[in-house]
């Protein structure tokens, strides 16, 4: 197989899988997941003219006054009777004005003795302090489109849109399965010969920030039965991700594995470095991602590939991560056949590459805040050359 470029990858990667069945769940469940529908206010907001101040509701052509102080509009109170001239109608925020009013005279430029008010400043201009009915947004207008990612400000427009369920997709099950006879669960001992397994916590750790529930299908030996068990175990998730044992060594047993447990393989080798090794293909239901053991190596294709997946499949409208322009503080080489996706962080002059590129230099890979996206060919480049980033 000749190497697949990336975008070309992430396409036929979506391609291979559906979106997960839809739910509709509580608005507090929601949030971080993407909207399968779009969806419309069901009310106007704000419902009527409503204060944005504490003062008096007046009518501004009668400034400075003096008015006759004969209602109350608070918050919750609902509609209010209407205003005759000369009438002014106490008022606090966010309750709505009584007709005939059209602005606000602010609490602390007005005089009131008894019934009598006075402004003492500044000439009041209509609509001062008032916002219009439907301002924010009117019943039916569309709040948020089919796609569109549940953050907290999107929780509160839904919310106010009269929204206290919302659809979404199901939460995806991911596996991960991490290969390699050398690997011992995180804080065990590591004599002569023996690795602490970062791959699987490092992608629990990405998964984190979405909304998926994670299950660790532990550490599988260097072994095809053992291997096609563990692929036979872990097949009712939504994405089973590997790392290890995707290359072309005697132990590299991911792929031949994964055909025997019945899997049919889409892809395999990327044009990017690194994680040129990455696989992807379907067992049953499951989408199965094979990323490369190095830890550099895992931590870039998930970034590449299995979060945008797991957006995918959740059904949000633009799964790849966000790219930007940026400027290099630092001199880059020129890049080889692959596109390298360089370990950088982000300096106030501009964007500093690590210091080592290796894929198994996670020392060099923890300094780093971004990648720098370099496309295969690229020449040299000196400080001052824009280049793009994506941000981690
Ligand atoms: N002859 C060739 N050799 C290699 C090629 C190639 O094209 N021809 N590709 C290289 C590239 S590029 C990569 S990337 C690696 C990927 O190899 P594998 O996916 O088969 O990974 P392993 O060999 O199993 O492990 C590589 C490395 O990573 C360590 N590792 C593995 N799993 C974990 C884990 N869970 N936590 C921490 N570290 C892990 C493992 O001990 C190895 O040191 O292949 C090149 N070889
Ligand atoms: O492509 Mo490998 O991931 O360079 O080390």
């Amino acid at each position: 197989m000749s190497l697949l470029p990336v975008e070309e990858a992430q396409a036929r990667l979506f391609a291979l899988a559906d979106r997960l069945p839809v739910e509709t769940v509580p608005i507090a469940q929601a949030v971080g997941r993407w909207l399968v529908q779009d969806i419309a206010a069901l009310r106007d907001q704000p419902w009527a003219d409503l204060s944005a101040m504490d003062g008096y509701a007046v009518r501004a052509t009668e400034m400075p006054g003096p008015w006759r102080v004969t209602a109350e509009s608070a918050a919750g109170t609902g509609f209010q009777p209407t205003l005759a001239p000369g009438e002014a109608s106490r008022i606090f925020t966010g309750a709505p004005l009584p007709p005939g009013a059209d602005a606000i005279l602010i609490q602390e430029n007005a005089t009131r003795d008894g019934d009598r008010l006075t402004a003492s400043a500044d000439p009041l201009t209509p609509g001062r302090h008032v916002r219009p009915t439907a301002s924010d947004f009117a019943q039916n207008a569309i709040l948020l489109d089919a796609g569109s990612r549940l953050g907290p400000a999107q929780i509160a427009l839904a919310v106010l849109g009269g929204h206290g369920t919302v659809p979404v997709t199901r939460r995806p099950r991911i596996a991960i399965l991490s290969t390699g006879n050398e690997l011992v669960p995180p804080g065990a001992p590591t004599p002569a010969g023996l690795l602490p397994s970062s791959n699987a916590p490092m992608l629990a750790a990405l998964l984190a920030a979405l909304p998926c529930d994670v299950i660790d299908f532990g550490i599988v030996p260097d072994d095809l039965d053992a291997m096609v068990a563990a692929l036979g175990r872990a097949r009712s998730a939504d994405i089973i991700v590997s790392t290890g044992g995707a290359s072309v060594g005697d132990h590299d047993l991911v792929r031949p594995a994964f055909v025997q447990a019945g899997g049919t393989l889409d892809f395999w080798k990327i044009r990017m470095r690194p994680g040129k090794p990455l696989m992807a293909g379907r067992l049953g239901n499951a989408l199965f991602l094979g990323l490369p053991g190095n830890p550099v190596s895992a931590f870039v294709t998930a970034t590449l590939f299995l979060l945008p997946l797991a957006r995918h499949i959740s059904g949000a409208r633009d799964p790849l991560p966000l790219t930007s322009d940026a400027m290099l503080a630092s001199a880059l080489p020129q890049t080889g056949d692959r596109d390298d996706y360089l370990r950088a962080w982000r300096a106030p002059d501009g964007i500093v590459s690590v210091t080592s590129q290796d894929s198994a230099a996670t020392a060099a890979m923890a300094k780093a805040d971004c990648l720098i996206l370099r496309p295969a060919g690229s020449p040299p480049a000196t400080p001052g050359t824009r280049v793009t980033i994506l941000p981690l």
